[in-house]
């Protein structure tokens, strides 16, 4: 794990989508150049799923070999396959939809009404053991991305939730303060498996989760604190999200 965070500011939205969509085209060319697999945690949230309209959009997208790239959810709400909500529906109406990926390298997490029922720790447990299958508890991902939610939630791991606590890879997640309430969610132990983490968010409202994240927070308090890759934990954020950042700390 990287002690090392870095913080990039962009002068708006805009600009912080196409960056970020840039950079996650480049990370996939230069590691499928080294012979890589690359494998990637999709996000949800506004900002998050921007990145990905803004890659099936680029022209530099046909530089990657998409049908060898894998895809994983760091997190997931635990509604019917064909809920908007869906952060899986949203990722391929945004972008996977528009690739030639190969399905059986992207793995959803399961809905409420799939084959495996409505219980969320089943739900849980079987991606967890999908991890393990795939070799990822070995191997690590390539890019993990995070949203960033007002309160500083990751994934759908909130603020004093238990399962900012879970030393499984894999956790069921109930009574969430942000609708819907029940969902599934990668934790800190599955986070720290990434070489990259990027958190990308925007926007005033954020301000005050990324300056307190940044600023050392305990991830009991701020779970965007306790999201670090291995070797780099980059930030991605807007002026607005930056506005409360102690100036030192972005440099
Ligand atoms: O509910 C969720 O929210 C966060 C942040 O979303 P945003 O719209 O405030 O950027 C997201 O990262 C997470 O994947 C999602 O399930």
């Amino acid at each position: 794990m990287s002690d090392t965070r870095s913080i990039a500011v962009f002068p708006s939205v805009d600009v912080l989508v196409a960056a970020t969509a840039a950079r996650l085209i480049t990370e996939l060319v230069s590691r499928q150049a080294g012979g890589t697999v690359p494998s990637v945690v999709l996000t949800g949230g506004g900002t998050g799923i921007g990145v990905l309209a803004a890659v099936a959009a680029s022209p530099a997208r046909a530089a990657v070999d998409w049908s060898h790239v894998e895809f994983w959810w760091g997190d997931e709400r635990f509604v019917p396959a064909d809920d908007d909500e869906r952060n899986d529906r949203q990722a391929r109406q945004a972008f996977l939809d528009q690739l030639e990926v190969d399905p059986e390298l992207v793995h959803a997490m399961a809905p409420v009404d799939g084959p495996l029922g409505d219980d969320p720790d089943a739900a849980a447990a079987a991606y967890q053991q999908l991890l393990a299958d795939r070799g990822v508890l070995e191997r690590g991902f390539d890019v993990l991305m995070l949203g960033v939610g007002p309160e500083g939630h990751v994934a759908s791991i909130f603020p004093d939730s238990p399962a900012a606590a879970s030393q499984d890879w894999v956790t069921a997640v109930r009574d969430c303060p942000k609708p819907p309430p029940t969902r599934i969610s990668l934790t800190f132990p599955a986070i720290g498996l990434a070489d990259q983490v990027w958190l990308i968010t925007a926007g005033g409202g954020k301000a005050e989760a990324v300056a307190r994240a940044v600023g050392g927070a305990a991830p009991q308090d701020v779970p965007a604190a306790g999201a670090i890759g291995r070797s780099a934990t980059w930030w991605f954020v807007d002026r607005d999200a930056a506005a409360q950042v102690d100036p030192d700390v972005v440099g």
